[in-house]
Formats: structure tokens, sequence, C-alpha cells
């Protein structure tokens, strides 16, 4: 059977992660964290080229790993227009897109950037699977309250559809058969409705839902915000950042890393205490309510994402939800073997890749 050999590129809000694949095996993955101070030094999104293309260039160039002949390089997916799942073919539209960030800034924009780039010095093909903005919600999810503004479905795609497929080829079920509810928990964190293979709701990533992260607000009180806006010690760059960069934990206290937040309590710091208590509370809260969209009718709670590694943060969450369903656990993430996954169908002639087209 022909090897094929993929390169995975995978830009979060606090991490970079490569990996490569031969086939279905992973040969190589690193993961790279980048501190809050790190990351704010840039004002946008795609002034970070060069700085996550460069540590990912160090790292293939270390570990000799562009000798023996890539076949196709993959990226994580940004924030193109709403669509459907599966892969596509980079190609100008999507370049443009996340380029100037048609529906907003994230660390994901540059995957697709970065994975083109590389593809074209190497002349192999370049894709994005499952990108950020895959968009399944039901009609009911997209009201919110006033007519000026639709909710939107921007979250953990890619790992959240793969851990839940993971979850349901190990019960032996179909994932269409299953209503899950699966709980990214990373740089930022994304709570969402899996009904019958179909993520019907979920918390925005970046709009201010959900619980407050490592980086991020989550929901805020509206009117506050309002008055906010208008108040002369703040603008709109400051304001953005306090909801998706420089909120939750880095706003409180002044770290991205959640296990240096679990330190801190460690050593008796009360503060840190309680802005985690308060972040497993409101996940807690928000599983509550996402159990209400599936009626109840919960097969499994997965909890995932780089806290997940935290038996504590399991615990503690643990605590507040399992009397809604049993609780299944896949720390870190299966993001690079889904991105490899995806290109390897494509490389194989099992699929053709999808086309962006969104004129
Ligand atoms: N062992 C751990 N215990 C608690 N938190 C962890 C652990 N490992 C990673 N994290 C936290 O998980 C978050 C990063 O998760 P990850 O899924 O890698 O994020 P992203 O891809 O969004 O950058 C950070 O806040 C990090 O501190
Ligand atoms: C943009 C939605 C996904 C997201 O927030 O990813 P990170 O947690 O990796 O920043």
């Amino acid at each position: 059977m022909k090897k094929f050999k993929i390169l995975a590129i995978n830009p979060g809000s606090t991490s970079t992660k490569i990996s490569v694949f031969e086939n279905d095996d992973e040969i190589f993955t690193e993961t790279i964290r980048h501190s809050s101070d790190d990351i704010q030094q840039f004002k946008r999104i795609i002034n970070q080229f060069e700085f996550r293309k460069k540590i990912i260039e160090k790292v293939l160039d270390e570990n000799n790993l562009l000798n023996e002949g890539l076949h196709a390089v993959v990226g994580r997916g940004g924030l193109l227009r709403p669509l459907s799942g599966g892969t596509y073919l980079i190609e100008d539209a999507i370049l443009r897109d996340l380029r100037v960030g048609v529906s907003g800034e994230h660390a994901s924009n540059l995957g697709g950037i970065i994975a083109y780039e590389i593809g074209k010095d190497f002349h192999i093909p370049s894709y994005i699977v499952d990108p950020v903005v895959v968009d399944e919600l039901e009609p009911v999810a997209r009201i919110s309250g006033i007519p000026e503004i639709e909710r939107k479905s921007i979250f953990h795609a890619l790992n959240q559809k793969a851990v839940a497929r993971s979850y349901a080829k190990e019960i032996g079920k179909p994932y269409e058969s299953l209503n899950l509810i699966v709980v990214h928990m990373g740089g930022g964190i994304t709570i969402g409705s899996h009904k019958n293979g179909r993520v019907i709701d979920v918390t925005n990533a970046l709009d201010g839902e959900g619980p407050l992260s490592s980086e991020r607000s989550g929901a805020l009180p509206v009117g506050d915000i309002i008055k906010m806006c208008f108040e002369k010690k703040y603008n709109e760059d400051f304001l953005k950042k306090r909801m998706v960069g420089k909120g939750g934990a880095v706003a409180y206290l002044r770290t991205n890393s959640i296990i240096e937040v679990l330190n801190l309590i460690e050593k008796g710091d009360k503060k840190a205490k309680l802005i985690f208590d308060a972040m497993i509370y409101q996940i807690s809260k928000e599983i509550g309510a996402f159990s209400t969209v599936l009626k109840g009718n919960v097969d499994t709670i997965i909890l995932t994402g780089g806290m997940a590694y935290s038996e504590k943060i399991i615990d503690l969450i643990k605590e507040r939800v399992d009397f809604i369903a049993p609780i299944k656990v896949y720390p870190g993430e299966h993001e690079m073997s889904a991105l490899a996954q995806g290109a390897l169908r494509i490389l194989k002639k099992e699929e053709i890749p999808l086309i962006y087209n969104p004129d």
C-alpha cells in the first residue's frame, strides 16, 4: 500500500501544534506553548504569520522532517464564512478570506495560510479540514434576542467532531445515532450539543458566550459592556481584547496557563482559587443548559482539550454534572489526526476536496 506523508499544522490561541503522519501513523508531534506576552505583541493575527511559520520550520528542520518528501500539508482552518464540514483545497478565495479575517480574527486563520505557503514551497497540495465555522445550527439556535444580531457557530469544530466520532466508534454505534454534549477546554472553551451527528447548538468561542477561559471573558452583562463602550478610557481594541486574548485568567491573574493557575492555588492564592472555581462553575452551568437543547436525552458528556489533562478539573466538573449523563474524557485533542485523516482521504482518492465558494 502506498505510504502518504502528511504535515499537519494547528495554530491555537495559546499553542502551535505540529505533526507528521505516514498514512494513519503519527510519526512526529510537538506542541509549542505561547505565553500571553508572546501573542499580545501582535496587533493582528496575520502579523503572527512569520513568528509562527519560523517556529514550525525550525521544528521541522531540527527533526529532519522535510528530507523524505511530503505529499500534502493540512492546516486547521479559520474564520471563513459559515460552511459544511469536510476537507477543502486551499485556493485564492480561502486565502483572501483568511487574510482579511472575513468572519473575525483567530490563530486558526494562520493554519490555512501557513499550510498553503509550505505546500507552495514543496509543490504539494494544501488543505483545511472542518474549520472553526462549521455551521449546523438549528434555526431556533440562531435567534439572539434582537433582529440585528444572529447567533453564529464558531467553535472547536475539528476536535468536537473528531472526539465524538472516536467515542461512537469505541462504543460501536454510529455517531449519527447519539446525543452528546462535547466540552472542549482549550485557550477558548466551547460546549456543543451534538444531536444525531449534527452540532445543533454551541457556545460561540469568540463573541462573548459560554464560560470564562484561560484567555477569554465568556458571556458578559451586556448593559455594562454598552456603558464601557461609551467611556473615554476604553477603545474598541481594548474591549475586543478583553473578550478574546486578554480576558478570563489573563485579565484576573495575568497568565493564560491553567497549569500556572493550579500552581497558584496550591500555594494558597485565594484570588486564583475564586477565578478557577468560577470557571468550573460556568462550564458546569453551561453543560446543564446544553442538556436542555437535547431535552435531557444525553447519552454521554465528553470532556476534552488541554484542560482535560487535569484530574482535578475533571473531578470538579463531574461533581456538578454527572447527574445528567455519564462522562467520558479525551485529554488533549484529536485534531492532529483528524487533520491528517482529512487530507489522507483525498490523497487516497476516497473523497474529492471541497471547494470554498462563498460568493
Ligand atoms: N495538565 C494540564 N492541566 C491543566 N491545564 C492544562 C494542562 N495542560 C494544558 N492545560 C491548559 O489547557 C489550555 C490549552 O489547551 P489547548 O487545547 O492546548 O489549547 P489551544 O489549542 O486553544 O491553544 C491552557 O490553558 C493550558 O494551560
Ligand atoms: C475559534 C474557535 C476555536 C478556539 O477558540 O480555539 P482555541 O481554543 O484553540 O483558541
